[in-house]
């Protein structure tokens, strides 16, 4: 029997991991793919954009939502049920995608693939980190020292790099082709820095390639073939020899509730002035904009906010807001609430 090739799609908050695997999506070419999807945060905000598309290749009974924290905290008790779930399917699928949250370690994932019942029937056919080059070229992954050592400083038990850092260093570590993504917000010669950037955490002949709203052709990102589970040792990670024991407490997250919005200005000055103030990193979800229809989509990637109508809201969907916000450790949620509260709407009963 031979094993369903399976994809790990890695790649920081907000890269384009959504982006790229809906470009596949819409160019599967007969393919017949599953898709494992895990977000850090509460609300389903990849799932739903991905189930919006209404997309032939992937029904809706084909996408797998993990949202129970990190995949690679909860590979027993969540991962592998999943993968059990769709490996025993009367007609596997073809090929299965897993988009990993942007603040898992690909590691732990991959090596899940060497549990006895999911490696007679399953296998790594590759792992793709995405990079948003526009984020590595203002620096948001580069180590800022001054800031480490204060950190440590208020903290004696710190015993790594920067946390974005340090997880730059892992995806890229255990890829087997990198897709550089957002090249439309960076220069060449910018460009050609970040990718010298890149190659210098990536494994000997990975290959590094170029990417606008994840357009990569299918044929370059499936079929790699790398059985990753079984070289698992060229794959170096900051937790080798801990037993996997590692937390995501270098991260917070929460929910903003609202419910119609009657400014969306107001709304978007709002959320750039608390993205600035308080260095957030991810912000996501869905918006209620009063006397429209349609739900609003809002995307926020450090300082960049992007929105957009994607469908009808449905006649039993309560028309509320609610956004994740993603941010470093100690992020100020009752600052941020507060701020907001006058521009959200009220929460609907
Ligand atoms: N300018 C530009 N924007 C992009 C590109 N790719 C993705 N985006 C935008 O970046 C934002 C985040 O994209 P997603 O695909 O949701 O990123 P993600 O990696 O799935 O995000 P998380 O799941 O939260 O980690 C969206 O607003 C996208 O439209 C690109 O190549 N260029």
């Amino acid at each position: 029997m031979s094993k369903v090739p399976t994809t790990v799609i890695t790649g920081f908050l907000g890269a384009g991991k959504t982006t790229l695997i809906r470009h596949l999506l819409q160019n599967a070419k007969g393919r017949r793919l599953a898709l494992v999807i895990n977000e850090f945060g509460d609300v389903g905000v990849d799932s739903e954009l991905v189930k919006g598309c209404n997309d032939e290749a992937c029904p809706e009974d084909d996408i797998l939502e993990l949202a129970n924290g990190c995949i690679c905290c909860t590979v027993a008790d969540d991962f592998l049920p999943t993968m059990q779930k769709l490996l025993d399917r009367e007609t596997p699928p073809d090929h299965i995608i897993i988009e990993t949250s942007g603040l898992a370690l690909p590691k732990p994932l991959v090596k899940a693939f060497q549990w006895p019942d999911i490696r007679t029937r399953a296998t790594v056919d590759g792992v793709i980190a995405l990079i948003d080059a526009d984020a590595v070229a203002a620096g948001r992954f580069a180590t800022d020292e001054e800031a480490l050592a204060a950190a440590r400083a208020a903290d004696p038990n710190l015993d790594h790099d920067s946390p974005l850092e340090e997880l730059f260093e892992e995806q890229l570590g255990c890829a087997d082709m990198v897709v550089l993504n957002k090249t439309d917000l960076v220069d060449a010669a910018v460009l050609a820095e970040v990718e010298k950037t890149v190659a210098a955490e990536t494994r000997p002949g990975v290959k590094i390639v170029r990417a606008d709203h994840g357009a990569v052709d299918i044929a370059a990102l499936l079929g790699i073939v790398a059985a990753a589970e079984d070289d698992l040792d060229s794959r170096k990670s900051h937790i080798d020899g801990l037993d996997d024991d590692h937390d995501h407490d270098d991260f917070d997250t929460f929910i903003l509730n609202g419910g119609e919005v009657a400014d969306i200005d107001a709304l978007l000055v709002g959320l750039k002035e608390q993205i600035a103030a308080h260095d957030v990193l991810r912000v996501k979800g869905m918006v209620a904009l009063a006397g429209k229809p349609s739900r609003l989509v809002l995307q926020g990637v450090g300082p960049r906010i992007q929105h957009f109508f994607d469908r009808a809201w449905k006649a039993e969907e309560p028309r509320r807001t609610q956004l994740v916000v993603i941010g470093q450790k100690g992020l100020d949620r009752a600052a941020i609430e507060a701020a907001l509260a006058g521009v959200l709407g009220s929460v609907p009963a």
